[in-house]
């Protein structure tokens, strides 16, 4: 298995503060990973996630994503790995109320011209049948539940078929029903292959994940494969 992300003593300020929200950093995720980033609230977990997901970039230390040191290369660059490796799952969906189903899902395609216009289509309906909801194309999000949103929210991180998927709180609006279908399609996309990084402050999920790093005052204090390990409440 290869090496997808490696943080090199990552410091991270916030423009205007002095404390760090990150604080020295260090670790690696391996392609196949099934990771639960976990801390209490103001930790630092967001932080750590728009640095992985390239919206922040480190204050001072080294980010290395699939082997490149993202500092080192521009913003153009960055910008077309960040659409085509990296898909982004939100706690609040992010969906575009203005948008079909269809449309939201083919946003991250429009992004770049790699993909023929009239593939959009195929392309949509192969992810959006991933989180079964083919049926729902032509809908508005408005026309739509909050678990169904999310599944379209996730249709759309996949369409570009990205290596790494990141979700912050993907089911901190969810009921505890809907919260489990997002959570069984998270593992059933591991199961086949792609590389998960997520949030939750919800402690069952987070032990289903095969790895958590554990952040407290921005600093990285555990690193656990083991699912038996015991979680700080947030
Ligand atoms: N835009 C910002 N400007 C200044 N400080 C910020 C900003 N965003 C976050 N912080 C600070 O950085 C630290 C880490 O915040 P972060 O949002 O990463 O924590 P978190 O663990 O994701 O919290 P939560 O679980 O509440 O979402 C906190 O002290 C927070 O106050």
């Amino acid at each position: 298995m290869s090496e997808i992300i490696r943080f090199e003593e990552v410091n991270y300020c916030y423009q205007n503060t002095t404390q760090l929200a990150l604080n020295n950093v260090s670790f690696s995720l391996m392609e196949g990973d099934y990771t639960a980033i976990v801390g209490t609230s103001g930790s630092g977990k967001s932080t750590l996630m728009s640095i992985i997901g390239l919206i922040n970039s480190p204050s001072s230390g080294h980010y290395y994503l699939f082997d490149t040191n993202v500092a080192q290369i521009t913003e153009r660059s960055k910008a077309k790995l960040k659409n085509q490796e990296i898909g982004l799952i939100f706690q609040n969906f992010n969906l575009l109320g203005h948008l079909s189903v269809f449309h939201n899902v083919c946003l991250p395609l429009t992004y770049d011209a790699n993909t023929p216009r009239k593939l959009y289509r195929e392309k949509a309906l192969n992810a959006l049948r991933q989180v079964d909801m083919e049926d729902y194309i032509d809908r508005y999000p408005n026309q739509l539940s909050g678990g169904q949103q999310q599944r379209i929210a996730i249709a759309r991180a996949i369409v570009n078929e990205p290596s790494l998927l990141l979700a912050d709180e993907p089911t901190g609006n969810l009921d505890s029903h809907n919260a489990q279908v997002v959570f069984s399609i998270l593992e059933k996309l591991n199961a086949e292959g792609r590389t998960i990084c997520l949030i939750t402050h919800d402690e069952n999920f987070a032990l289903k994940a095969k790895r958590q790093l554990v952040i407290r005052d921005g600093m990285l204090v555990t690193q656990k494969q083991d699912a038996s390990h015991v979680l700080p409440h947030s």
